[in-house]
């Protein structure tokens, strides 16, 4: 079935018996650089959405919005979040409540998210004081203890200082710090980016193991590493510009890429398979738009081989909330694939 529309009104709006994330119309700008531009986007209980894109497409701007840890010179114009049933007006303050409860963020660099001249635990005792007020200090290390024991991390890192501890550790305890007052929504912001091979996927693990335990309800892992979130992801949805130009499961997404965007992102790390005939699109030539001034119509069109003058107008999505790609050429070519080149 081929469904036309605005991005917006496909997605997620209707779709939110059983979600976790609803989110719609995010908007959020630096000055006149409106980096997240009417962004909707679902997830669902213990699922991983993996955001792709290419660098400066909006991707940590989208995290700082979905985490409620957007500060100036970013300033979040609208849109609004249901996060397990609880819903959130943007356009006003979030309850104290919500961050790290609700919604928390595991950032970019774990040596920078930890503080140098504090040991794990009082990093802990921190994190669950700054939402449940006074409680002991032996209750947030209790706390800690269980968590690291369920996880099967060891007790050590409790009163080691962050220089103690290997890279690959870092990042590990930042993501248990980050979840241990068991968030509903995690927001992963290129947690892998400065891992290697080895230590980004004991992370990947380490996050499948708090979505399939319940301890986070789902995550939203932010990545400009395909690869990584073929590993990860359930479902991905790439960001270009501001918005999101395409959604899917992640098999399918990979396999069938349905927007000219899309096939070239996927173009530097897969192989087509010869056997299947696809419509050839070329690397992404040029870089993306000026965010201060997009181009009318499709973001895309300067760059996409297969624009036309249709593309001065704004894309249809084509296809189901959760299957859809934002693309005139899409539309008109419904049984013909794109071939990622190489
Ligand atoms: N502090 C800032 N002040 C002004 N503009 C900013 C600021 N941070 C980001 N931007 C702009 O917002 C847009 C989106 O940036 P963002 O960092 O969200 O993209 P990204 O996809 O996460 O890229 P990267 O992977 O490089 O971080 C870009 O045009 C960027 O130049």
């Amino acid at each position: 079935m081929s469904t036309e529309g605005p991005a917006t009104d496909l997605a997620p709006a209707d779709a939110a018996a059983g979600q976790l994330l609803t989110a719609r119309g995010l908007r959020a700008a630096y000055g006149p650089t409106v980096a997240v531009d009417d962004v909707a986007l679902t997830v669902g209980t213990g699922e991983v959405l993996g955001i792709a894109g290419e660098s400066g497409c909006g991707k940590s701007t989208l995290a700082a919005v979905l985490s409620l840890t957007a500060r100036p010179p970013l300033t979040v114009l609208g849109g609004d979040l249901t996060v397990d049933g609880q819903h959130l007006d943007l356009a006003g303050r979030p309850p104290r409540t919500w961050r790290g409860g609700v919604v928390s963020l595991l950032p970019q660099g774990a040596m920078n998210a930890l503080s140098a001249t504090a040991r794990v635990g009082d990093m802990a005792v921190d994190v669950v004081r700054a939402h449940r007020g006074r409680v002991p200090r032996s209750v947030a290390l209790d706390l800690l203890a269980d968590r690291l024991d369920a996880l099967d991390l060891p007790r050590r890192v409790i009163g080691a200082y962050p220089h103690q501890l290997s890279g690959g550790m870092r990042q590990r305890v930042v993501t248990v710090l980050s979840t241990l007052l068991d968030p509903r929504l995690l927001i992963a912001d290129e947690p892998t980016s400065a891992l290697d091979v080895s230590t980004q996927r004991a992370l990947v693990e380490l996050l499948r193991e708090l979505v399939g335990r319940g301890l986070v309800g789902g995550i939203v892992f932010v990545t400009h590493d395909l690869p990584v979130l073929r590993a990860v992801a359930d479902r991905i949805a790439v960001m270009y510009a501001g918005r999101i130009v395409e959604t899917g499961p992640t098999a399918a997404l990979v396999d069938d890429p349905r927007h000219p965007y899309t096939a070239a992102l996927l173009s530097s790390v897969l192989v087509p398979e010869p056997q299947v005939r696809r419509r050839r699109i070329g690397g992404i030539r040029g870089a993306p738009p000026d965010l201060a001034d997009p181009p009318a119509g499709c973001r895309f069109r300067p760059r996409c081989s297969l624009a036309t003058d249709a593309c001065t107008d704004d894309p249809p999505a084509v296809g189901d909330p959760d299957r859809y790609a934002t693309c005139w050429w899409t539309r008109d070519h419904p049984d013909e694939r794109l071939e990622p080149s190489l």
